[in-house]
């Protein structure tokens, strides 16, 4: 029998903590690798740490705080938001439950809109680093082998069974990006429109791994996002995805051949070795500082539009 999750103690907490204007945020933020610097835009800013709030774990990952942020966003009177600084990752050794525990009690607070930023390495050569990328879908492969977040009993007699993800990412929402990319004047190649394929991680693919995802038809590739995805859209939220490529992922055409350097060596031939790239966590958060600005912007400016669509309320 699974543990009952502790919504009413979280949501107790959280009133102990918020004045009446940040009580009911509308909109929710997951801060990525890097990217929890988006709250430097919030005013009258209410920070509350996870490990005060029953039910949520503490975020092990450098580049991801534990806390929840409050706050007022954008021109004019602001729009209340709630921001996650640092989220769970099943590779952590976090289960799914708590994975998504922090989505779920958005969705109770108030929360209708969802945007998700990550970090996450490029399949596209059309892609490079530095690009953001409007997520349009996602492939999953533990969603498909076994380790899919809503495995088990549903979390609420409300949720349906079979949860149909054909339309997970809102439309609406993802206009919402390069209508906001204009307002800022970003250049046409800032902003790009792709699929994430997710992969449990803790490990960096192999090239063969790489090539069979690109092959599957993503391109781009992370460790986090789709669980809260899933958990977001079975709550009835609208989501949208925003994912920074910090690095391409290594997908050579050939392989080097060892047997053929051997033999060169043997002949007395000269032998250039190639120098490949090897991914770094450190690369991935440098890019996100380098980025963090823009991103913060584009995030500000989505909240500021989502208020003038009727169908995002
Ligand atoms: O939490 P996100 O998806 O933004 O972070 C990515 C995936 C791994 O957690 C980490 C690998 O460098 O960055
Ligand atoms: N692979 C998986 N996750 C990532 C990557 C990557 O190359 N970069 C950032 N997150």
């Amino acid at each position: 029998m699974a543990t009952p999750l502790p919504f009413v103690q979280t949501l107790e907490a959280l009133t102990s903590f918020l004045p009446e204007k940040l009580k009911k945020p509308r909109i929710g933020i997951v801060c990525g690798s890097g990217l929890s610097g988006l709250v430097e835009s919030f005013r009258e800013v209410v920070i509350v740490p996870y490990d005060k709030l029953p039910g949520f774990a503490k975020s092990t990952v450098p580049g991801h705080k534990s806390a929840l942020a409050f706050g007022l966003l954008g021109a004019g009177e602001g729009v209340p938001v709630v921001a996650m600084l640092g989220r769970f990752h099943p590779y952590e050794g976090h289960t799914f439950p708590t994975v998504v525990y922090p989505i779920r009690v958005m969705a109770k607070l108030g929360v209708k809109n969802l945007i998700i930023t990550n970090a996450s390495g490029s399949l596209n050569p059309a892609i490079p680093v530095g690009t953001i990328v409007v997520i349009q879908d996602h492939l999953a492969l533990p969603n498909l082998t076994g380790m899919n977040p809503l495995l088990g009993p549903p979390t609420s007699p409300n949720h349906p069974r079979f949860l149909p993800l054909s339309d997970a990412y809102s439309p609406s929402l993802r206009r919402l990006a390069f209508l906001a990319a204009h307002r800022l004047s970003l250049s046409r190649n800032a902003l790009a429109e792709g699929i994430y394929a997710w992969v449990s991680g803790p490990t960096y693919e192999t090239p063969a791994e790489g090539r069979l995802l690109r092959k599957g038809g993503a391109d781009v590739v992370g460790m986090s996002t789709v669980p809260e995805v899933v958990a977001a859209r079975e709550e009835g939220l609208n989501v949208m995805v925003m994912s920074l490529v910090t690095n391409f992922v290594v997908i050579p055409d050939t392989y080097r051949s060892i047997r053929e350097e051997v033999e060169a060596e043997l002949a007395g031939k000269p032998v250039e070795l190639p120098v490949a790239h090897v991914v770094s966590h450190d690369e991935v958060l440098e890019v996100g500082r380098e980025k963090a600005g823009v991103m913060k912007k584009l995030v500000e400016s989505i909240v500021e539009l989502i208020p003038t669509v009727p169908e995002l309320h």
